[in-house]
């Protein structure tokens, strides 16, 4: 289904056989970016991975609903997929509803197998990774499980201030939307977030969106990311 522009499996030659890193077939190598102007342009049949970062209640669920409709993305996001496992009465439900709790990051072999089972259950070949990486160790378990690295990385960037009161505001009914938990997503958010955003900030894949306004105003910030993508 997707077009294999190379193979690049001798540089994961220790990662699972996968729909995307199988042998020399399903893979092309991502473009380098040298400036954070650059955009790919990707073809039909390539897969086209988009990370979504940014601090709790920074808006990512929200825009990539918008990125969706517009550009046709399949939305993947690593906590809805947790609280999926969760309700699913799965063995590691409680051991996932105890660190989404504590506003801590679950351990990478887990949410990124949830991410690759979502991804391989999809024709879409335009994926939106909607909360991950959130940590260096979810980047590095992503890369060598499933291969791949992102084309694009959007960063959300809001004050403390508005994500706090979005969050409370939220009202879905999530554990983790209280003041206690809130502060403690937003440390590990400093603590573990900002090395990631670094990373790809170097390489150029990184846009970083200033989050502060009506949600159709930031996706006027975010369409000519994607714009040479057709839907
Ligand atoms: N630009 C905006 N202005 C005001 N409220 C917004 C804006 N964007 C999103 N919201 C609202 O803020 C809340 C958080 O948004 P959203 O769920 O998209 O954030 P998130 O980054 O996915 O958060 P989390 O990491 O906690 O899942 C929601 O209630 C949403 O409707
Ligand atoms: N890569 C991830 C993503 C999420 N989590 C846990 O889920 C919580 C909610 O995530 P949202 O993206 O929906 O805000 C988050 O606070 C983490 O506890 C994770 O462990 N790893
Ligand atoms: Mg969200």
């Amino acid at each position: 289904m997707w077009r294999r522009v190379a193979s690049v499996s001798h540089l994961f030659s220790h990662s699972k056989s996968t729909k995307f890193n199988q042998g020399a077939s399903t893979f092309k190598i991502w473009e380098t970016f040298t400036s954070e102007s650059e955009i790919p342009t990707p073809s039909k049949g390539s897969l086209f991975v988009t990370f979504v970062l940014g601090g709790p209640g920074s808006g990512k669920g929200t825009q990539c609903a918008k990125i969706v409709e517009a550009f046709g993305f399949t939305h993947v996001s690593a906590g809805d997929l947790l609280r999926r496992e969760i309700a699913s009465g799965s063995a590691y439900g409680s051991v996932i509803l105890s660190t989404i709790r504590e506003g801590k990051i679950v351990p990478s072999q887990v949410t990124v197998e949830l991410i690759q089972k979502e991804m391989e259950s999809s024709d879409n070949y335009k994926f939106l990774i909607d909360g991950f990486p959130r940590s260096e160790e979810n980047r590095k378990a992503f890369e060598k499980t499933i291969g791949a690295e992102p084309d694009v990385v959007l960063f959300f960037d809001c004050p403390e201030q508005e994500m706090v009161k979005r969050v409370l505001n939220r009202n879905q009914g999530r554990v983790d939307d209280n003041i206690d938990t809130i502060k403690k997503r937003l440390e590990i958010f400093d603590e573990l977030n900002w090395p990631v955003i670094n990373y790809y900030s170097q390489r150029g894949k990184l846009h970083k969106i200033n989050a502060v306004g009506t949600v159709d105003e930031i996706f006027e910030k975010v369409r000519p990311i994607f714009a040479p993508l057709s839907k």
